[in-house]
């Protein structure tokens, strides 16, 4: 499959803007020959926390009339992003992911709130697990801050998910962080990783790129430059279960063993 990744300069609190660059760069990839095409965290409105109340989507409607139109059109499969939205009067960093036929097949809101960006004090965080199919492949998403708990995109993995997307807005200073990370969960879960980080930046960040798709025995198979980017890379998704063979380590896992000691029994 043709993946086309954005690693979009995201505007700062200006939505307008933000769904306009979405827009072209989604038609571009398709020209380009992307099936399937991955956005960056909160795309619309950058780390604006503050300004939620004016700039967050209403139900993230304007995202899912954006989204499922230019799925529908183009036929490509979409992995969202996320965007900051409000739902029942919260406020949310969700992601959206529709197939190439233009239908919402997943909704998340983020797990994991990044308390060094202050997320906890503006945002609720989701409950449930962002498992879906696309063409038969087996997904999985989280958004950034999310990949630092290997026992949350473990659950994803256990659910069946063969690729995990990762939208996310990383800053620069701790890049190191993010390639190690991605490259663990790729190994340890023995599934593809495609992540995309956004460039630019905000009031208290830089962002330099360094997207990444690693395949399940940790290579790297594409990594972003530093400047704003449209990369469209051919994955062949059917390595996982060969992986999974070499060496089974879901077979080995010792599920018993380790709820003994999370949960001991006396
Ligand atoms: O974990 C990190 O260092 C970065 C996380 C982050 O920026 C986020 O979740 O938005």
């Amino acid at each position: 499959m043709k993946i086309g990744c954005i690693q979009l300069d995201i505007a700062f609190s200006d939505p307008e803007k933000n769904f306009s660059q979405v827009e072209k760069w989604v038609r571009e990839a398709a020209t380009k020959g992307a099936e399937l095409v991955v956005l960056p965290e909160t795309w619309n409105t950058g780390f604006d926390l503050p300004h939620l109340e004016e700039l967050a989507d209403q139900d993230g409607k304007k995202t899912k009339e954006l989204l499922s139109k230019l799925s529908k059109e183009l036929k490509i499969h979409i992995i969202g992003g996320s965007v900051a939205t409000k739902k029942n009067e919260q406020f949310y960093n969700t992601m959206y992911i529709y197939s190439n036929q233009g239908e919402l097949v997943s909704e998340y809101d983020k797990a994991h709130l990044f308390q060094l960006m202050d997320e906890h004090l503006y945002l609720q965080a989701g409950d449930a697990m962002n498992r879906f199919s696309l063409d038969n492949i087996e997904a999985g998403g989280v958004i950034c801050y999310d990949i630092r708990f290997p026992e949350w995109l473990r659950a994803h993995a256990l659910a069946g998910a063969k690729v995990l997307f990762v939208p996310a807005q990383w800053p620069k200073q701790r890049v190191d962080h993010w390639k190690i990370l991605l490259q663990a969960r790729a190994i340890e879960n023995q599934c593809f990783v495609i992540a995309v980080n956004r460039r630019g930046h905000d009031p208290n960040n830089e962002f330099n790129g360094h997207s990444m798709i690693i395949e399940p025995w940790g290579n790297v198979l594409w990594t972003g430059a530093e400047d704003e980017e449209l990369a469209v890379i051919d994955v062949d998704f059917s390595i996982v279960d060969e992986i999974r063979t070499r060496i089974p380590v879901y077979e080995d896992r010792r599920t018993e063993l380790y709820n003994s000691i999370l949960s001991p029994k006396n």
